[in-house]
């Protein structure tokens, strides 16, 4: 247990100068910046990049690493701080903000079906694909996200009120990053149709959601994949908001052998071509 620190008072902003040096030394080996004195001026050239990144009291920030808040060591930037004018060069912000890299995904991510202590139920099957651009070039390195209901056609969400069983052992929701052929892979569980109240017996074909991110939040795509052969394609009126027959096969994945895994899983294969005249459709303004 940490103790719990003294009270503080009446807290004034001279007192602030008053608090040691000791607690805001990291133990990073980097001495703590002395904070300035109430009467000096914030000296932000004394403060270097190193500094910065790893977390020693910056003139007028908050501390990071202050042990006696034990979440302030967990949840401040890592890498060295980027300055960006942002009228000049508004794309500069989005590229350089935060993005889900090789240290967030790990394989547990790209399997729905071991998430939990127990297997989910319902029918398992592999989802892969690849992701291209216009030209048919591989996209790397990309964050896909998928989020789906389980078997019986219900998520694990607290809005979700379809009368269907939760499954204790599926969440439902995965990510992976896309390899240097640009394929993702997924394993899960074929999701259940679920009505939505759209329309009388208004009922979603199995759909599996997917999240292209791109290389900033602002790039993020978002859109649904289908699976071939399903009787409620003809009469779902979301993907019938596509138009054009073309683009609306392209939602809908193939039945593949080459991905079905003996005796454990059925595989489907869907590519997605994120830009250009074949594009993908994805759904706007979410
Ligand atoms: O846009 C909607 O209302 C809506 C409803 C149900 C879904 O499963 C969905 O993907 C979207």
């Amino acid at each position: 247990m940490t103790p719990s620190p003294a009270p503080l008072g009446d807290f004034t902003a001279s007192d602030a100068a008053d608090i040691p040096d000791a607690a805001v030394d990291t133990g990073s080996g980097v001495g703590p910046v002395a904070a300035p004195g109430p009467d000096s001026e914030a000296a932000p050239d004394t403060v270097g990049e190193r500094e910065r990144a790893v977390g020693v009291a910056v003139p007028g920030q908050p501390v990071r690493d202050y042990p006696p808040y034990r979440g302030s060591g967990l949840r401040h930037p890592r890498q060295p701080l980027v300055e960006i004018d942002a009228l000049a060069d508004p794309e500069a912000v989005e590229l350089s903000g935060p993005v889900f890299g090789v240290t967030d995904v790990t394989d547990l991510d790209a399997d729905l079906t071991r998430q939990h202590a127990g297997e989910p139920l319902g029918e398992r099957i592999t989802v892969s694909g690849r992701i291209l651009d216009r030209t048919g070039r591989p996209v790397r390195g990309q964050l896909v996200e998928i989020w789906q209901a389980n078997a019986a056609g219900r998520y694990a969400h607290h809005r979700d009120r379809h009368r269907a069983q939760l499954d204790p052992h599926f969440t439902g929701a995965g990510r992976c990053l896309t390899g240097d052929t640009g394929r993702y892979s997924f394993t899960t569980i074929k999701p259940g149709a679920y009505p939505w109240g759209n329309h009388h017996n208004a009922w979603r074909p199995a759909h599996i959601h997917f999240s292209f991110f791109g290389s900033a939040f602002t790039q993020r795509l978002v859109t649904q994949m289908y699976f071939p052969g399903d009787p409620l394609l003809a009469y779902d009126s979301i993907l019938a908001s596509v138009t054009a027959p073309e683009a609306r096969a392209r939602l809908v994945a193939a039945y593949d052998p080459e991905l079905s895994r003996p005796d454990w899983s059925l595989g489907y294969r869907w590519d997605v071509i994120l830009d250009g005249p074949s594009a993908t459709w994805t759904e706007e303004g979410r």
